[in-house]
C-alpha cells in the first residue's frame, strides 16, 4: 500500500446525527440576547421578555352593556301582565363619567353603553323597552317588563382580576396581546433584542440577481430566500453577498461575520466536492463543530459550529436543502435568541393525500400542500421534492415528516407535518 491509500480523508468521515440530536446541540448554545424596551406599536412579532401580571382588574369598574336605564331590579319585580312601574330619572350618565347620585328605590339613571354603573343600581334595562314621561317638571321612565338583577352589567374584574397572569414570558406579541398591553397602560414593552444574522453564499457559479444569465452560471436565489426567512423569524438579516469558492476568501469573510454578528448563516459548499470550502473551514477547527451530517433529506450535509460563543450554520447550496435546513436549525436558534418559548415549527397531524413511494434511509422532510376536505386536513406531497428543486418551496404549506421506511407511504396514512408559517394555500 502506498501512503496515499493509507491516509484517511476526513472529508468523508462524517458521523450523522439524528435531527433531534442536532437540534439539541445547536439550540443548547443559542443564548437569549439582551433586553430592550420597544414602543407598544412596534412590538408586533416580538417575544415578551417578562410575563405580564394584571396591575388592576379588567374591566376596572362595573360597566353598562346597553344604552338604557340603571335601576334596582326589586323595583320592577312585579312588572308584566299590564303592570308598569314609573321611576324618577335622577341622572344621565355618559361614558367616561362617574355618577355622584346613588340609585335608591323608585329612581333610575339614564346610562350609556360602556359607562360606569352608579352605586345602588343592580340592573340595566335597555332603552327600547322603556318609555319616558314628564310630570310636574320631573322626568320618569316607565318599565312594563320585569328583569333580574345583574342583567346588562359587566362586573368589575370579569375578564381579569388584579394579579392574574395575563401573558407569559416568551409568547409572541400580536394584535390580541397588543390590545391587552394597551388596556393595562404598557406603552413600552420589554423584549429581547433581535439577533443580527450575517448571511453569505459561496459558489463560483453564482450571479447577482440583477445580472444577465451566463453559460454554466445561476443567480443566487438562496441569499434572498434566507434574508426573507431571517426576517420572517424576527432576526435582522445582514447581507454579506456571495463569494467565489476560495478557501482564503471564505475564511476571511467568515471571521469578519462571526466577529460582527450574533449568528452567521452560509449557503453552499458543505458537501465533499473539491470546492466545498465551507465544510473544509469548519473541519479545520473540529473542536468547534456541533455536527456536519444529519440523518435527514434534504439537508443531510447541514453543518454547524460554535466559535467563541457564536453560532455558524452552514447550509447546503441546494435550494431545497437550504430551506429545510433553515426551518429545522436556524428558525429555533433565531427564536431562542429572542426568548421565544416555542421556537420550533408546530407539528400537526394530517392524512397523506397521495402515495409517497420513495424509500428512505434518512428521515425525509417533504414539501407539501395542505388542504381541508370535509373537515379533515390532507397533505399532498410535491411531485418534485429533491434537494436541488427550488420552485416547489413556494407551493408548500408544510413539510411532511417521512420517517426512514423500507417501503413508501400510501395515500390515507396518518402523517406528522411541520406547519410552515402563513395561510394554508388550499
Ligand atoms: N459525492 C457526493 N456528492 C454530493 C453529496 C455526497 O454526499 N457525496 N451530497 C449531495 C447532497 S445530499 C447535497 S444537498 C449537495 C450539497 O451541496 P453543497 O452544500 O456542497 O452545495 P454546492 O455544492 O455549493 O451547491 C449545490 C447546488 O446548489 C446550487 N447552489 C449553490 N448555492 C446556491 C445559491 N446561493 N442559490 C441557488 N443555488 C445555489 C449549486 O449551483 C449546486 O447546483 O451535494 C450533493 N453532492
Ligand atoms: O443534503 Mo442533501 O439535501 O441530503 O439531498
Ligand atoms: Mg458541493
Amino acid at each position: 500500500m502506498n501512503g496515499n491509500q493509507e491516509s484517511v480523508d476526513h472529508k468523508f468521515q462524517r458521523r450523522a446525527l439524528q435531527v433531534s440530536e442536532a437540534q439539541a446541540r445547536i439550540t443548547e448554545v443559542a443564548n437569549v440576547l439582551e433586553f430592550e424596551d420597544v414602543p407598544l406599536n412596534q412590538s408586533c412579532g416580538r417575544y415578551l421578555a417578562e410575563r405580564v401580571i394584571a396591575p388592576h382588574p379588567f374591566p376596572a369598574f362595573n360597566r353598562s352593556g346597553m344604552d338604557g336605564f340603571a335601576l334596582q331590579a326589586a323595583d320592577i319585580k312585579n312588572c308584566g301582565n299590564g303592570n308598569r312601574v314609573w321611576l324618577e330619572i335622577v341622572d344621565n350618565i355618559p361614558c367616561g363619567a362617574v355618577s355622584t347620585v346613588e340609585i335608591t328605590t323608585g329612581t333610575a339613571a339614564r346610562i350609556m353603553t360602556g359607562a360606569q354603573v352608579p352605586e345602588g343600581a343592580d340592573t340595566v334595562v335597555m332603552l327600547e323597552v322603556t318609555e319616558t314621561r314628564v310630570t310636574a317638571g320631573i322626568t320618569y321612565v316607565g318599565i312594563s317588563k320585569k328583569q333580574d338583577a345583574k342583567r346588562n352589567i359587566t362586573p368589575r374584574g370579569q375578564e381579569l382580576s388584579q394579579g392574574d397572569l395575563v401573558l407569559p414570558a416568551g409568547g409572541m406579541i400580536s394584535a390580541g396581546e397588543i390590545a391587552v398591553l394597551a388596556a393595562f397602560g404598557m406603552d413600552m414593552v420589554k423584549v429581547h433584542r433581535r439577533p443580527k444574522v450575517g448571511i453569505f453564499a459561496t459558489g463560483t457559479e453564482l450571479l447577482e440577481v440583477h445580472e444577465p444569465l451566463q453559460p454554466g452560471k445561476i443567480r443566487n436565489s438562496n441569499s434572498p430566500m434566507l434574508e426573507a426567512l431571517v426576517r420572517e423569524t424576527g432576526g435582522e438579516p445582514i447581507m454579506l453577498g456571495a463569494i467565489v469558492d476560495d478557501l482564503e476568501l471564505a475564511r476571511g469573510k467568515l471571521k469578519l461575520a462571526m466577529e460582527n454578528y450574533d449568528f452567521v448563516i452560509t449557503t453552499g459548499g458543505v458537501s465533499v466536492g473539491d470546492y466545498d470550502i465551507m465544510g473544509d473551514l469548519v473541519r479545520e477547527q473540529s473542536g468547534d463543530m456541533l455536527f456536519n451530517k444529519v440523518t435527514m433529506r434534504p439537508g443531510s450535509v447541514t453543518t454547524a459550529a460554535v466559535r467563541e460563543g457564536k453560532l455558524l450554520l452552514a447550509l447546503s447550496g441546494n435550494p431545497g436543502a437550504c430551506f429545510v435546513g433553515f426551518q429545522l436549525f436556524a428558525r429555533p436558534v433565531i427564536g431562542l435568541m429572542q426568548g421565544a418559548a416555542q421556537p420550533f415549527l408546530p407539528e400537526w397531524t394530517a392524512t397523506l393525500g397521495a402515495d409517497y413511494p420513495k424509500v428512505n434511509n434518512y428521515t425525509r422532510f417533504v414539501r407539501a400542500r395542505l388542504e381541508i376536505r370535509e373537515g379533515s386536513l390532507y397533505a399532498f406531497p410535491a411531485t418534485l421534492d429533491e434537494s436541488s428543486v427550488m420552485v416547489t418551496i413556494k407551493d408548500s404549506d408544510c413539510l411532511i415528516i417521512v420517517p426512514p421506511e423500507e417501503r413508501g407511504l400510501t395515500a390515507g396514512a396518518k402523517v406528522t407535518v411541520l406547519k410552515l408559517p402563513g395561510e394554508i394555500r388550499g
